[in-house]
């Protein structure tokens, strides 16, 4: 069963263990050109035009696939989801989310499976943000602002961000690009903040020396699920964490992690990737205090540097690549060839 909406993805192409696999997109973004659900599948967050409320499907008025068999529960509660997206993108956006685009990934905590997500407050002595914040309230640590864009951040057609590889005069979603969010993230604390990164989109930078050891940060996610809840968990964050997740850069933001539990962590996961052992950065789940907790990984930080972490250390360029749909530009590794990439690309 195929669920295509125009879209880009925000659910990506998430595979049920039925067997079934969903290529599911959720507003906010679009591709620049049409782009073939298989291309899509390669290239999953670079797709990034904005926001259209149009939405394709080859869903009947049930939501259901007009020519696929009778769906399961596990279908129908997808559908469920799709169908209140749908029903959000037929309102009109707000005007600053409209010009936001960007995804995470849904953090994996580890071979550690947690058992449950509580709302403890965390015993951060660093930074902390918190899930269980009054709407009304900003969560804590990072906000989607409204403060002046520069005009780097930008494309020069007035803040919408759009797909700048040209290929045979179209412009295309290959290679990967990351596209920054208009307004910036916002977040510092006493160790880094968010800012512009030459490797992509936003990332971490020092703000002051760094020595190894110093905790940096520790977060609590913003939700918790693994693949049979994920939507549900979603569902039930209040509208400005909504906000907040759908801002950040999500390939992999809905993906089933194996059917372990994972978290989004909006903070962390504006760190960008180095191949390891090049990572400055390491990190680790602390399930007493349920706080994803990064420290320094080298010997010493300059102020200014970027701070990175590694998705995976035994990952290989191209598991790099099927599981993130980026290819690296970290600087410590020698990057995927143009031949290795199109030898990957073609097994599709
Ligand atoms: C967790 S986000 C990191 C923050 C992201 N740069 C942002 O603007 O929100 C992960 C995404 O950043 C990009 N990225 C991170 N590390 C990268 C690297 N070493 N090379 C190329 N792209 C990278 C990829 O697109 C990846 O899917």
């Amino acid at each position: 069963m195929s669920l295509s909406l125009t879209a880009d993805a925000l659910l990506h192409p998430f595979s049920y263990p039925n067997g079934h696999v969903y290529d599911v997109s959720v507003d906010f973004t679009r591709v620049a050109a049409p782009v073939a659900a298989d291309k899509r599948m390669k290239e999953p967050s670079l797709c990034t035009e904005h926001v259209t409320s149009s939405i394709e499907s080859d869903t009947d008025t049930t939501g259901a696939a007009t020519d696929d068999p009778p769906i399961n529960d596990e279908d129908r509660l997808l559908l469920e989801f799709i169908a209140k997206i749908q029903q959000q993108l037929s309102q009109p956006l707000p005007e600053d989310l409209a010009t936001e685009m960007s995804a995470a990934p849904l953090w994996s905590l580890g071979s550690q499976p947690i058992s449950s997500y509580d709302d403890r407050p965390s015993t951060n002595s660093v930074s902390s943000i918190d899930s269980e914040q009054p709407p009304s309230k900003p969560l804590p640590g990072i906000s989607i602002g409204s403060e002046d864009k520069t005009e780097d951040q930008h494309s020069k057609d007035g803040g919408e961000l759009r797909a700048s590889h040209q290929e045979d005069g179209n412009e295309t979603c290959l290679p990967p690009v990351i596209y920054k969010t208009c307004p910036a993230p916002q977040f510092d604390n006493e160790y880094f903040e968010v800012a512009e990164s030459k490797v992509a989109g936003w990332g971490a930078f020092a703000t002051k020396p760094l020595k190894r050891g110093n905790t940096i940060l520790r977060e609590k996610p913003l939700f918790v699920a693994d693949h049979s809840c994920l939507f549900q968990e979603y569902d039930k964050l209040d509208k400005q964490a909504k906000r907040v997740a759908l801002s950040l850069y999500a390939n992999e933001l809905f993906k089933s992690v194996g059917g372990r539990l994972a978290g989004l962590f909006p903070i962390a996961a504006r760190f960008n990737h180095s191949c390891h052992p090049t990572q400055n950065v390491d990190f680790e789940y602390d399930e007493a205090s349920r706080c994803l907790v990064l420290y320094v990984r080298a010997d010493e930080i300059a102020a200014g540097e970027e701070l990175k972490i590694s998705y995976g250390k035994d990952r290989t360029l191209a598991e790099l690549y099927m599981t993130y749909g980026f290819r690296c530009r970290c600087g410590g590794c020698p990057g995927m060839s143009d031949k290795d990439f199109s030898r990957l690309t073609s097994r599709w």
